[in-house]
């Protein structure tokens, strides 16, 4: 006797196939969590950080590939960590140990790495004190004009309501600085990377603002407070 064939999930229509909507999947996802993982969002600020110091100063190219690996690895485990408890949200709705168990040990995961990463940065920075003493000029520079620069990504990553002007002032003013910056930059993959984050922390408020306005909140609306149910700390 043959089984009958079991009806498909219901699951809502793709939003495309190929290579493209496999990207755009991709994209949807670290967007999601900067949205809504707060760490994530700490991260991002500390890369743009990184980013400037890398720009600002000459590095070796060992010091430029490690750096970067660094922040990338972070990213990695922050966004596998939120993927691990979302999994195990699905799975677990009540206190259970090993739900407890597994989320510890993903979030230590990042920590180490995270912990792994100030100090490598800092042995960085070390060896090449005397580069760091002598570019008193790209120091002020990237002080005066990227400190303003992380300033923008803090204001698109911010999780308050706030009017889009803000959102839009932000940006603009984070791309005019990104640009002044990368007349000077001493590694144009740094200021990639920059530009990059920049480009991300936009993303990030635009789909903050469509999941408010879907949600029925009034962008810009500061009587309304953000859903504290869908903000998480890690
Ligand atoms: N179902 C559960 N059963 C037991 N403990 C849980 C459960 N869900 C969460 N916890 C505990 O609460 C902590 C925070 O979990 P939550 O899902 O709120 O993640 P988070 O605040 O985004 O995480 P973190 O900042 O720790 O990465 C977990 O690390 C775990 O110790």
């Amino acid at each position: 006797m043959t089984v009958p064939a079991r009806p498909p999930p219901h699951f809502p229509a793709r939003r495309g196939s190929g290579l493209i909507a496999s990207f755009g999947h991709a994209w949807a996802g670290l967007i999601h969590t900067v949205v809504h993982q707060r760490n994530m969002r700490v991260h991002l600020i500390s890369a743009v950080l990184v980013g400037l110091v890398g720009s600002g100063i000459p590095l070796g190219l060992a010091e430029k590939v490690t750096l970067i690996f660094c922040v990338l690895l972070i990213f990695f485990a922050e966004i596998l960590n939120s993927a691990l408890e979302h999994l195990v949200d699905l799975a677990v709705q009540q206190f259970d140990e090993k739900a407890r168990l597994t989320k510890d040990a993903a979030a230590a995961g990042v920590l180490v790495l995270a912990l792994g990463t100030v100090v490598i940065f800092a042995a960085i920075l070390v060896h090449n004190w005397d580069t760091v003493r002598t570019s008193t000029e790209a120091i002020v520079r990237q002080v005066a004009l990227g400190l303003p620069l992380a300033a923008c990504v803090l204001v698109l990553v911010r999780p308050q309501p706030r009017p889009l002007w803000v959102d839009l002032c932000a940006f603009l003013g984070g791309g005019v600085l990104m640009g002044a910056l990368a007349i000077h930059s001493a590694s144009l993959v740094f200021s990639a990377l920059t530009a990059g984050l920049l480009f991300v922390a936009a993303s990030a408020a635009y789909s903050r603002r469509r999941e408010a306005r879907s949600s029925g909140q009034l962008p810009g609306d500061s009587s309304v407070n953000p859903r504290p149910g869908n903000e998480k700390t890690g």
